[in-house]
């Protein structure tokens, strides 16, 4: 398929009000696309059909699922998007300082008194801009983060989404699970090697444990890899892998509710920095840091290669495979405007000021590709 055909196809989808998703993985040049046939809307509650799920920060929220079978699927191989044009990219008004500077107080507070180990707090900010195709935004996006998720999801009676995420929930191939604890933010130099602080190394540490302790009822054989420094679009994240086995009783929504929300866009202990999150953020968040990705998807591998054992060439071993991405770095189009969604991890060592600038920096990974 060639790339005008494949990006007239979804152009189409769009002119028709139908619901579809457009993505590629991480590191990756395949670009997916799935158009569900009429406009229904759809959910998922136990995780249990197959198709795209694209679920909420707040799981009493609907999570709304493109069903596999009701759903044509286009693929296209390509490195880089051709694009019409050289867009010249906009700059944005970081306005509402005061009211996150007085929420990342009252956060900071709160930890001090006990109540929270760390809570992820956010904010909203609109744009209006000239460019609201939402498919050339997809295409500035995949041109520009290679090391992200990116997709543009769309449903008539949802909305429109579009992200660049650097953060996998996780993903599962048979029985075998991996996630990743990502969290602490600098800015990413050319010239400096980057420096970290106890606070970013506490920040993530704290996802770390948090994920092991959620998954060791569900799964076993955890092993953790050592903590990495990687690169998300003009930012530098800490990282570490944490992979198991899900036990045979355990089922994919109890791994679901087990690690989302992580501390990562939610806090710990979970229940309680959501509770602060919904009460004080003076917003909802609705998809932002929620997750989507593919669910129970068919993977077929041959068992056996080996030509003289030709009675298991006969068994194709049929596998399935999820694979979910936490929906940061993210905006909603609406009314002719970008809505752009940031946030970052609070802790007792937190200075607001520097929060504030923090989801200053994150705003430029949507707002670059804007215009
Ligand atoms: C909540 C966000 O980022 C999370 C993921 C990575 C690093 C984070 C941090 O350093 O605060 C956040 O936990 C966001 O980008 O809106």
């Amino acid at each position: 398929m060639t790339q005008d055909s494949f990006f007239e196809t979804l152009e189409r989808q769009y002119q028709n009000q139908l619901p579809f998703v457009v993505y590629s993985r991480a590191i990756n040049s395949i670009i997916k696309c799935w158009l569900q046939k009429d406009d229904m809307l759809h959910t998922t509650l136990d995780f249990i059909e197959s198709g795209f799920v694209f679920a909420p920060f707040d799981l009493n929220d609907k999570s709304i699922l493109l069903p596999e079978t009701e759903c044509e699927h286009l693929t296209l191989e390509i490195s880089n998007l051709d694009l019409d044009e050289d867009f010249k990219t906009t700059t944005i008004e970081n306005y509402g300082k005061e009211q996150h500077v007085q929420l990342v107080t009252k956060g900071i507070d709160t930890i001090r008194k006990g109540e929270l180990s760390k809570v992820v707090l956010s904010r909203k900010v609109e744009k209006d801009i000239e460019n609201t195709n939402p498919l050339i935004i997809f295409k500035r996006l995949f041109n520009t983060y290679k090391n992200a998720m990116v997709y543009c999801w769309y449903h008539p009676k949802v909305g429109l989404w579009l992200g660049a995420t650097p953060e996998l929930l996780f993903k599962v191939e048979g029985k075998q699970l991996t996630t990743i604890s990502l969290a602490g933010t600098k800015p990413y130099s050319e010239k400096d090697e980057v420096s970290w602080t106890n606070k970013e190394y506490e920040e993530q540490q704290i996802v770390t444990d948090y994920i092991t302790k959620q998954i060791e009822p569900h799964t076993s054989d955890i092993k953790i890899s050592e903590v990495e420094t990687v690169r998300a679009g003009n930012l530098l994240h800490l990282k570490t892998y944490i992979r198991s086995r899900i036990k045979v009783e355990s089922s994919l929504k109890s791994v679901i509710e087990a690690l989302h929300p992580t501390p990562a866009v939610c806090g710990f202990p979970k229940e309680a920095s959501k509770q602060f999150i919904l009460k004080n953020e003076n917003y909802r968040r609705e998809y932002y840091t929620g997750f989507l990705g593919e669910l129970n998807l068919k993977t077929s591998k041959t068992r056996n290669t080996n030509r003289r054992n030709v009675e298991n060439n006969a068994y194709a071993v049929v596998r399935r495979h999820s694979n979910f991405y936490v929906n940061l770095r993210c905006m909603q189009l609406k009314d002719e405007k970008a809505v752009i969604y940031v946030g970052g991890g609070i802790t007792k060592d937190s200075v607001p000021q520097n929060e504030w600038e923090e989801t200053v920096n994150k705003t430029k990974t949507i707002v670059n590709v804007l215009s």
